[in-house]
């Protein structure tokens, strides 16, 4: 059901952490393609902010064409100066005149400098914001099943790290790539019409270390792409030795010894691979850094010998000047080039989880019933998960009824949940069908069907939001938003004199995530998720053990909310407390994803079977074992 990732545009999708071999030429090719995502973030960053895009690359150019300009006034300069020492009349003006435009181009640099880094913060907050948003949006779109898939989780955690930083990165890496091409090209063919040997070992020295750089960044890349689920078990023990939720048995049960272990195991893997591979840079880096010293000397030599074949003391000046120009621009241009095909890599974080598909749930286009009238329909209904070889639910045939309350039992694992999340489409049976007015579920809008197939989960969402938010999150999709619908859905649930008298009433902050936040008790919390159900105009009603956590009397008074039978709305309840499967009007018994008893309670009590034997284990204070209905599960 989840879909596997994409393969990459030259087939090598990387998602699973397959490695291809690649040979030397498609390296190069792959080198020489560095630029390209580069100007596909450029595209996102226009899309993004065209302005300040603008005002990028305008800068970049005329930044690029600085060093050229410095060296031609230069040599002016140092020429004017020769003329005035070699005359006998006074040159002040020339010399002033050259010495005045090269401050106005060194402050000149400077403003463009600042206008462009400035252009160059806007876009990037802009690029990353822009991406971090496309990845949620997808997110959003996955199936459950999409979600629960690790792989796919891997992929989400790695581009979630990399978008925050990576594309203003590459971004920026682009801007330099282009300031550099401007500069190197200008200062170059000046170079090269004074002396070509310098220039060529000049854009010679730095290749060394730049390709030390680009095998060092695949390496980096190539680390933590296999390490995301280690990443992800890492941030999960941080996640369990921080948060309230899972603190409080870390600490009733002194566990902090146990998070700390796993902890620091988990560490130790992370660090021991971050220094090996810290080593194995080490030595790669040291030949690379001779070469590239050893070509910068042997440059500087040939000017210095150049130079004093030099006729003038211009050209030479010019000379050392342009060398210095062109090997900061060459070091600049490489490197802006190795750090994009770098990040590129660790972009491809980000565009490989843009790249999963989404397989769209097939939807028809007709509204889901505002009213039951035949009833909802299990034909034959089989699901197993993703990944797991067991049925959990198995050739299962009933029919809900509207105005009736159809409460599920069954033993743990029996396949009670699975079967309300069927009802939303959360999952698509793997047999058989769901049809509602004879109508099969595929046939419905999904949007209209989600809008009015009501939750309550038996692992509710406790929102760290406003309270008035935990109720009217289940309003967002309806026409009708009043205030006046959450307050009855708080008043249904025997909410709302707690929470007018909170200090912002609905307004106050839910739980202590958040600063001035209030916290509420477990069965409360229960009760907001009831209310957020409730406020929903729902044909189809799912509840799953929504009174766990209720104490006996708020129970009693909910249950005859919950189980009052709504004409043209069919109503599941999903329950283990007698308490409220007697108030259903139909029980259907699940043992091991086999829907085996169906009737009222004086009927299943007839029967003698798993009801019964659940029924009397209750009442008499206990429940059966796990097995003991229909031997060892
Ligand atoms: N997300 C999931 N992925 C894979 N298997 C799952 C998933 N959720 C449940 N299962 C498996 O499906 C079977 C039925 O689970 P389900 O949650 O429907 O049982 P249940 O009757 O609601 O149990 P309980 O009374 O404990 O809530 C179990 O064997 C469980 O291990």
């Amino acid at each position: 059901m989840a879909a596997a990732p994409r393969p990459g545009r030259r087939g090598r999708g990387r998602a699973g952490g397959g490695r291809v071999p690649v040979n030397p030429r498609s390296r190069l090719r792959r080198l020489a393609q560095a630029p390209r995502p580069g100007l596909k973030v450029l595209g996102q960053s226009w899309r993004s902010d065209r302005a300040g895009t603008a005002q990028v690359i305008v800068t970049s150019l005329v930044v690029g064409v600085l060093p050229a300009c410095q060296v031609t006034l230069t040599a002016a300069f140092a020429t004017a100066l020769l003329r005035a020492a070699g005359s006998s009349r006074p040159q002040a003006g020339d010399i002033l005149f050259y010495l005045g435009l090269l401050a106005l181009l060194g402050l000149g640099s400077q403003v463009l400098i600042l206008l462009q880094s400035r252009a160059m913060q806007r876009c990037q907050s802009r690029l990353s914001a822009h991406l971090s948003d496309e990845i949620i949006s997808r997110a959003g779109r996955f199936t459950l099943s999409q979600v629960e898939d690790p792989k796919i989780q891997d992929s989400l955690q790695r581009a979630v790290r990399e978008v925050g930083f990576r594309p203003g990165m590459l971004l920026s890496q682009l801007v330099q790539t282009v300031t550099q091409v401007v500069a190197f090209g200008s200062v170059g063919a000046i170079l090269w019409t004074l002396d070509y040997r310098v220039a060529l070992l000049a854009v010679l020295a730095p290749v060394p270390t730049v390709v030390a750089q680009i095998l060092q960044g695949k390496r980096a890349h190539a680390l933590e792409h296999g390490r995301s689920e280690e990443r992800r078990r890492l941030t999960y023990w941080q996640h369990l030795a921080s948060q309230p939720d899972s603190m409080k048995e870390v600490l009733a049960f002194r566990l902090a010894p146990v998070v700390l272990t796993h902890h620091r195991k988990l560490l130790a893997g992370i660090v021991g691979a971050d220094l090996r591979l810290a080593n194995r840079n080490f030595r790669l880096a040291i030949p690379m850094v001779v070469l590239t010293a050893a070509l910068t000397v042997s440059a500087q030599a040939t000017a210095i010998l150049a130079g004093t074949d030099a006729r003038h003391v211009a050209g030479l000046l010019a000379v050392i000047q342009a060398i210095g120009m062109l090997q900061s621009s060459a070091q600049m241009l490489y490197g802006a080039l190795s750090g994009m095909y770098v990040n590129q890599l660790f972009l491809r974080n980000v565009n490989e989880f843009l790249a999963i598909e989404h397989t769209p749930l097939p939807e028809g286009e007709l509204a889901f019933p505002e009213e039951i009238s035949a009833g909802v329909e299990f034909r034959d209904v089989s699901f197993s998960y993703p990944g797991s070889g067991r049925h959990a639910l198995e050739n299962v045939s009933f029919t809900l009824k509207p105005g009736q309350v159809t409460a599920v039992v069954g033993l743990n694992g029996a396949g009670k949940s699975t079967l309300g999340k069927l009802l939303g489409r959360l999952y698509e049976p793997t047999g058989g069908s769901i049809v509602v007015d004879g109508v099969p579920l595929a046939d419905f809008r999904l949007d209209s069907l989600r809008d009015r197939v009501s939750y309550v989960f038996q692992n509710y969402v406790q929102y760290q939001l406003s309270v008035g938010e935990n109720i009217s999150l289940g309003l967002v999709h309806e026409a009708d938003r009043a205030a006046g619908r959450v307050e009855a859905a708080a008043r249904e649930v025997g909410m709302h004199e707690h929470i007018a008298a909170l200090p912002q009433g609905y307004g106050t902050q839910a739980g202590k995530l958040f600063t001035g936040g209030v916290e509420f008790s477990g069965g409360q919390w229960q009760r907001l998720a009831i209310a957020r159900s409730m406020v929903r105009s729902a044909s189809v009603r799912v509840m799953d053990e929504p009174t766990a956590a209720l104490d006996t009397i708020t129970e009693a008074e909910l249950l005859d909310t919950l189980t009052t039978a709504t004409a043209g709305r069919v109503s599941l309840l999903i329950a283990h407390r007698f308490s409220s499967v007697l108030r259903a009007d139909r029980v259907l018994v699940f043992d091991r994803g086999r829907l085996v008893e169906d009737g009222d309670h004086q009927e299943l009590m007839g029967l003698g079977g798993l009801y019964a034997r659940m029924y009397e284990a209750q009442t008499a204070g206990h429940e059966p074992a796990a097995g003991a209905a229909t031997g060892a599960r």
